[in-house]
């Protein structure tokens, strides 16, 4: 199988760095965006203003608002937020031939069915290989050139292969595994650690917290992962350790300001209000604590976000909780 024309679904930041970048990896690369301003500026200004403002994109990079203009596209990059993707794979599925891959790319878990990302394409792309393309990642480092490894994850070796030799670059590193659950897992879970560390930056706690937090936060992930037939390797890799470390240190991260931004007191009703941009993590927490307690899961730190975020608890209060719960072996 030989890759030469790739599709992007979304064209937010994230679905424009990889669409610059398979585009600088010499594949011919068409994105379908939302917004027809964003069509417009890629096509006319070579330029995502309203996503990743101040890069400039090959010219040879088009986009689209039509779904059957995908139709001849030898794989898709699935880039819309994770609770859009229900709906617009069922929208592209009919245009694709059989046997073309998708790969997810959005980190999250459907809300309102609690299935990871590969189960609703297997009901709205019955039959389709996926594969999921998941590290620590911001675009705006990679859409300028800067170096970046990531986990890519499928069943099928020949499509991982594939994709490797299409998009594979010095400063674009994927290193192929079969686990596709816990490649899912590290990039849902992450971002609801870095709303809890953002917080915990927010109330200056202390870097001392932070370390605790992001420790625990692993632990809370591995337990999840584990549950769900995650292998240890994938979440300790790119996927799981490696993006959680990324997003819970950098403020860069839209999950860790957001919960920056909570710490220093503002409500999530005023911070939202100001972004245009998705924060994963706001949404995966509401599942992920469900899931968590339907499970017998222990994940004290996604609890303690749940209730700050979705219950309009008191961040004092959910802290002081937390740092309360009773003495245990590591
Ligand atoms: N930005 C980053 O550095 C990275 C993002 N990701 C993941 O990629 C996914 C997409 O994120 P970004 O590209 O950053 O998005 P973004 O935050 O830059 O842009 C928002 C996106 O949401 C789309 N959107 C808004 N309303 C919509 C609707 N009603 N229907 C369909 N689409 C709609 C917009 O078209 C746009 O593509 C997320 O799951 C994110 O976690 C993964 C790695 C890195
Ligand atoms: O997933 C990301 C980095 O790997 C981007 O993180 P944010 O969505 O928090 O900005």
């Amino acid at each position: 199988m030989t890759i030469r024309k790739m599709g992007v679904l979304g064209g937010g930041a994230w679905g424009t760095a990889l669409a610059a970048t398979s585009a600088r990896a010499g594949l011919d690369t068409l994105i379908w965006a939302f917004e027809p301003e964003v069509v417009d500026a890629i096509n006319n200004t070579h330029e995502n203003k309203m996503f990743l403002s101040g890069v400039p994109l090959d010219p040879a990079l088009k986009a689209t608002g039509d779904f059957a203009a995908l139709a001849d596209r030898d794989a898709v990059l699935m880039v819309c937020p994770a609770q859009h993707l229900r709906p617009l794979s069922e929208k592209l599925q009919p245009h694709l031939r059989p046997g073309v891959p998708v790969i997810i790319c959005a980190k999250g878990i459907e809300v309102k069915t609690g299935m990871f990302l590969s189960d609703v394409l297997a009901e709205t792309m019955p039959g389709r290989p996926v594969a999921v393309l998941s590290g620590p990642t911001f675009a705006a480092e990679l859409a300028r050139g800067l170096p970046s490894a990531l986990t890519l994850a499928t069943k099928d070796e020949a499509i991982g292969k594939a994709l490797v030799a299409a998009m594979g670059l010095p400063i674009f590193r994927p290193y192929l595994s079969d686990d596709v659950i816990g490649a899912q897992i590290g990039g849902a879970v992450k971002n609801v650690m870095a709303i809890a560390t953002g917080i915990v930056a927010g109330l200056k706690m202390g870097e001392n917290a932070r370390a605790a937090l992001l420790t625990r936060g692993l632990a809370e992930m591995a337990r999840f992962g584990t549950h769900f037939g995650a292998e240890t390797e994938t979440l300790m890799g790119l996927s799981g350790l490696g993006d959680l470390v990324l997003t819970c240190v950098s403020q860069s991260s839209r999950n860790m300001s957001l919960g920056y931004e909570i710490g220093e007191g503002r409500t999530m009703a005023d911070i939202m209000a100001e972004r245009r941009t998705v924060a994963e993590g706001a949404h995966t927490v509401e599942i992920l604590h469900v899931i968590a307690k339907r499970e017998g899961i222990d994940m004290p730190i996604t609890e303690a976000v749940y209730k700050i975020l979705k219950e309009g608890a008191p961040v004092a209060e959910v802290t002081k909780a937390l740092l309360a719960r009773p003495f245990t072996r590591e």
